[in-house]
């Protein structure tokens, strides 16, 4: 190997420990997606899906097919990422401006600094679509990061949407032909890194705006989930993906998944003098399916059917994406006071300290 072909050892991730603290956990479901390859599994699956879906879009997913080392790989990279000159990542800002989330963001500083304290890296799919400069960090480790986010997208967001449509009883390949990897459309892999801030609040109570969230472990507290009974921290644990119903998949689905509104907290005493890291995949539907419900003999049955003309009739997922991005980017970069609640269409979208 010549000198120029060596690539620089990527030093271990290790994580913090657990909590000593008592903390309100949420009661969450977990599908163990292996069940799929065994007869009767997709429909024991599906059942359980319609005990909690209508109430709670959050869950875990477990045999997924990771190992642990897969995610501390992915935890070494970001690390070593995020140690990377300020200078030197923001060559590669993205366009939150315009609506676009490929790339890095900052962490807000000056007069807006109070706004938010963290960074992110977004990495689109890897499609002709979404080639752009990277820097040789992520370049030197291309195919694994290529090869992590594939096995999101094929081994666990197709086989979820599929339990999902057998659940409406629709079919299976119904979300599935919406979520064409080649299509274009933008989800990506995001490295996130929250630096330790006094302030109470880290991120504000919203909802995603994709189809489903992929949460990866991550020792330190931080993350709740709004419940009937308010608040509640969301635990996680090394063998489950957290997951989470998003805006596109509530409106997909005639509101009966439910995206689930969550925020992000200062963590404990005893864990928030380090930064907290967050990896996580934001699946979204291709750019051009309207964001319709669907025709569902179970919501039929249940008088829940929505007609084509409610709501985003006309909207599209690359659309209600574009509008939600750029208007929190207005906020953030202070061209505007408070969050506008209107996305797009008349369709609100909340807020929730
Ligand atoms: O960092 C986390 O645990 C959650 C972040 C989040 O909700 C988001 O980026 O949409
Ligand atoms: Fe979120």
């Amino acid at each position: 190997m010549s000198p120029a072909t060596i690539i620089k050892e990527l030093p271990d991730y290790e994580y913090p420990p657990q909590t000593s603290e008592k903390l309100e956990w949420a009661d969450l479901e977990a599908l163990d997606i292996s069940k799929l390859s065994q007869p009767g599994g997709i429909e024991e699956l599906s059942s359980q899906v319609l005990n909690f879906i209508d109430k709670n879009g959050f869950f875990y997913v477990t045999g997924h097919g990771f190992s642990g080392e897969d995610i501390k790989r992915q935890y070494a990279i970001a690390q070593e990422f995020f140690d990377l000159s300020l200078e030197e990542k923001t060559k590669y800002l993205a366009n939150t401006a315009a609506g676009d989330f490929r790339g890095y963001k900052a962490q807000a500083t000056g007069e807006n600094a109070g706004k938010d304290n963290d960074e992110r890296y977004n990495i689109p799919k890897f499609t002709p679509e979404h080639e752009r400069p990277h820097p040789q960090l992520i370049l030197d480790h291309y195919e694994e990061i290529k090869s992590f986010s594939l096995h999101i997208h094929n081994n666990i967001l197709l086989p979820l949407l599929r339990i999902f449509a057998h659940a409406l009883e629709i079919d299976e390949e119904y979300f599935v032909e919406r979520h064409r990897y080649d299509a274009k459309g933008l989800e990506y892999l995001r490295y996130m890194k929250y630096h330790p801030s006094p302030k109470e609040l880290w991120a504000i109570g919203h909802t995603d705006y994709n189809t489903l969230t992929f949460l990866f472990h991550q020792p330190i507290a931080g993350l709740q989930v709004q419940t009937p009974t308010g608040w509640k921290y969301v635990r996680s644990s090394p063998d489950s993906i957290i997951v989470n119903v998003a805006d596109a998949l509530e409106f997909l689905s005639g509101g009966y998944l439910k995206s689930t509104v969550h925020r992000v907290v200062r963590p404990p005493e005893d864990q928030n003098q380090k930064p907290r890291l967050s990896l996580i995949y934001f699946a979204r539907p291709e750019a051009d399916v309207r964001l319709v419900p669907v025709r569902s003999p179970l919501l039929e049955r249940l008088g829940l059917q929505k007609e084509v003309e409610e709501g985003l009739g006309g909207v599209t997922a690359e659309e209600w994406a574009r509008a939600r991005i750029a208007k929190d980017h207005r906020f953030r970069a202070g061209l505007v006071k408070t969050r506008e609640t209107e996305i797009i269409a008349g369709v609100k979208q909340k807020y929730y300290d």
